[in-house]
């Protein structure tokens, strides 16, 4: 059976559901609201799991799934050399986000990643230890600030109310990801000029570390012909 991993909660699910059904597709939860399995209606070979978004880039590179539906951010951050382990299928134009770098509204010399890096400098001569910046995209943030020369930082972690943590003095900065904007605006903080480091979108994924025999290779087939994705990447 060919394995289809989507969102089993949270604000990618619904979307997931809508964007497959619009295509002839239906997703549907075996059992109640709390089990997670489910039934593919419309195309044969095809298994449902249910899972949280977070944990799909992990399931794809082991391949435990041979698609799934994630954030490409999640991708991004969590699978090393990620264009070796998955083809993106089709991008959804759903669950869009910036993963920005932000600083607060009233640091006016701050302008830009040149501007933070004297202040980082600064900051470091002044306080005795380095700026820090709280974040969940640690991978994604430390390379983007490579990119930028910038090395004088730390990175802090947070796993949620990322925004919160310069108003609660854990961090001087932040990278997290803003749709509406409303709660960056609320924390007081401001996006850096230059400060996006991805854009990011709902995504079906293809695992190339799944097995892809005959009965697998024939559902995906299936599959993209439904879904109107023939002409996609070959696995
Ligand atoms: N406003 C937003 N805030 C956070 N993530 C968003 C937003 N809009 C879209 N996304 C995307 O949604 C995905 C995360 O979804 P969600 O928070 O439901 O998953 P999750 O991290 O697995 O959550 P949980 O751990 O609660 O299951 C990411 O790819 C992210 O880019
Ligand atoms: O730009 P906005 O529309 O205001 O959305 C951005 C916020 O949404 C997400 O938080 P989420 O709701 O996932 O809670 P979290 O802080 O626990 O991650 C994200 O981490 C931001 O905090």
């Amino acid at each position: 059976m060919l394995k289809l991993g989507v969102p089993s909660k949270g604000r990618l699910q619904e979307e997931t559901i809508r964007w497959f059904a619009a295509r002839g597709v239906e997703l549907a939860r075996v059992g109640g609201e709390r089990e997670y399995r489910g039934m593919v209606e419309g195309v044969d070979g095809v298994e449902l799991v249910l899972i949280s978004a977070g944990e799909i880039p992990g399931e794809l590179l082991a391949g435990r799934l041979h698609l799934g539906v994630t954030g490409q951010d999640l991708i991004r951050e969590r699978l090393p050399r990620w264009q070796d382990r998955v083809d993106e299928l089709a991008p959804m134009a759903f669950g869009r986000a910036d993963l920005v770098v932000a600083v607060p509204a009233f640091w006016v010399d701050v302008r830009d990643m040149g501007d933070l890096d004297a202040a980082a400098g600064a900051f470091r001569a002044r306080h005795g230890h380095r700026l820090r910046v709280a974040t969940k995209y640690h991978h994604l943030v430390r390379s983007f600030f490579e990119h930028h020369g910038v090395a004088d930082y730390q990175l802090v972690d947070s796993q949620g109310a990322t925004e919160g943590t310069v108003k609660n003095l854990t961090a001087e900065a932040i990278a997290d990801i803003t749709s509406t904007g409303s709660t960056l605006r609320d924390n007081h903080l401001r996006i850096l000029d230059d400060g996006l480091i991805l854009q990011s979108e709902a995504t079906l994924f293809l695992s190339k570390a799944a097995t892809w025999g005959a009965p697998e290779t024939a559902a995906l087939d299936a599959l993209r012909t439904r879904l109107g994705l023939e002409n996609a990447p070959a696995e």
